[in-house]
C-alpha cells in the first residue's frame, strides 16, 4: 500500500511539502490504474514528486503490473532521469504521439488557467506533450497562483524558445513589434558562459510584458514572429491545476 498523503514524513520547507502535496494528490485522483497506459511526465521541481508518486505505485503490489506497463513520456533530459531514476520505463513522443494524461509543473497560472511555463527552459517539448494528452494536469505549490493577470507573480518575462541565428531579429520584433518591455536571452551563468541552450538545441528569450491581460492574443503574436518556435504562454491546456497550500491543504482549480 502507498502511504496516505496525510501520513507522509516531514520535508526540509513548508514549500516542498506543498509541492509534495499537490503532486501525490494529483496523481492519486486522476491516475485511472485500469484505463491509462501512456503518461507524460514534465519537468521542473514539483513534478519530481509525481514521478516519485508512481515509482511508489510501482513498487505497491496491487498496482506494480498495472504500473509496469506505464510508458512515460519526458519533456526533457530532467523528466527522463526522473523516469529512469523512479523505476518507470521510459518512451518517445515519436512512438506514443497519444498520450492518455500528463502532468507538469507551472511559472504562474491565471484565474482562467492559462499558463506561463518554461522557467526551467524546457517548454517546447513539455507544450508537445501537455497538447498531446487527453488530460493535463498541472501541480504547483502556492506561490504560483496569479492574483489576477499573468506577469504579476512571474516577473522574469514570457520565455520563448528561439532559433539560435533568429534571436537579434526575434529581440527586435519583439521590443518593436510587440512593445515588450524588456527582453533579455537567457544566459547559464554562473554555470555556464553564455546564451543557456535548450535540449533542442535552441535559445530562450525572456520577454516581459507587464501584466498579461490577453494571453491568447499574446501567445498568437509571439508565435507569428519568424524564429520563434514556442512560446511559454500554455493556452486552454490544462484541465486540472492543483496548488499546495502553505498550510499542508490543497485547492484544486478546473473547468
Ligand atoms: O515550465 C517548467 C520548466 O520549463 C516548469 O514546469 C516550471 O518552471 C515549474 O517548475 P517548478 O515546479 O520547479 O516550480
Amino acid at each position: 500500500m502507498v502511504a496516505n498523503v496525510k501520513d507522509l514524513p516531514q520535508l526540509s520547507s513548508k514549500l516542498e511539502e506543498a509541492k509534495r502535496t499537490a503532486a501525490y494528490n494529483a496523481v492519486d485522483q486522476n491516475i485511472n490504474f485500469e484505463e491509462h497506459r501512456i503518461i507524460g511526465i514534465g519537468s521542473g521541481s514539483t513534478v519530481v514528486y509525481v514521478a516519485e508518486r508512481l515509482g511508489q505505485y510501482l513498487k505497491d503490489p496491487a498496482r506494480h503490473e498495472q504500473v509496469a506497463n506505464f510508458i512515460c513520456i519526458p519533456t526533457g533530459f530532467q523528466s527522463r532521469m526522473l523516469i529512469k531514476e523512479n523505476g518507470l520505463q521510459l518512451g518517445s513522443i515519436e512512438m506514443f504521439p497519444d498520450i492518455d494524461i500528463a502532468f507538469d509543473g507551472a511559472d504562474e497560472v491565471d484565474e482562467n488557467m492559462q499558463l506561463i511555463k518554461g522557467g526551467g527552459a524546457c517548454l517546447f517539448q513539455e507544450k508537445l506533450v501537455s497538447t498531446s494528452s487527453k488530460k493535463f494536469i498541472v501541480v504547483a505549490d502556492y506561490r504560483k497562483k496569479s492574483p489576477k493577470y499573468l506577469g504579476t507573480n512571474w516577473k522574469q518575462g514570457v520565455p520563448i524558445e528561439v532559433v539560435p541565428s533568429a534571436y537579434v531579429r526575434v529581440t527586435k520584433d519583439l521590443e518593436t513589434k510587440l512593445h515588450a518591455k524588456k527582453v533579455v536571452v537567457r544566459e547559464g551563468t554562473p554555470a555556464k558562459a553564455g546564451p543557456v541552450v535548450t535540449d533542442n538545441n535552441n535559445f530562450i528569450i525572456d520577454a516581459d510584458f507587464g501584466e498579461i491581460h490577453d494571453p491568447k492574443l499574446l501567445h498568437t503574436q509571439i508565435k507569428s514572429l519568424v524564429g520563434v518556435v514556442e512560446t511559454g504562454l500554455f493556452i486552454d491546456n490544462a484541465e486540472i491545476v492543483y496548488f499546495g497550500n502553505d498550510d499542508g491543504t490543497v485547492s484544486v482549480m478546473n473547468n
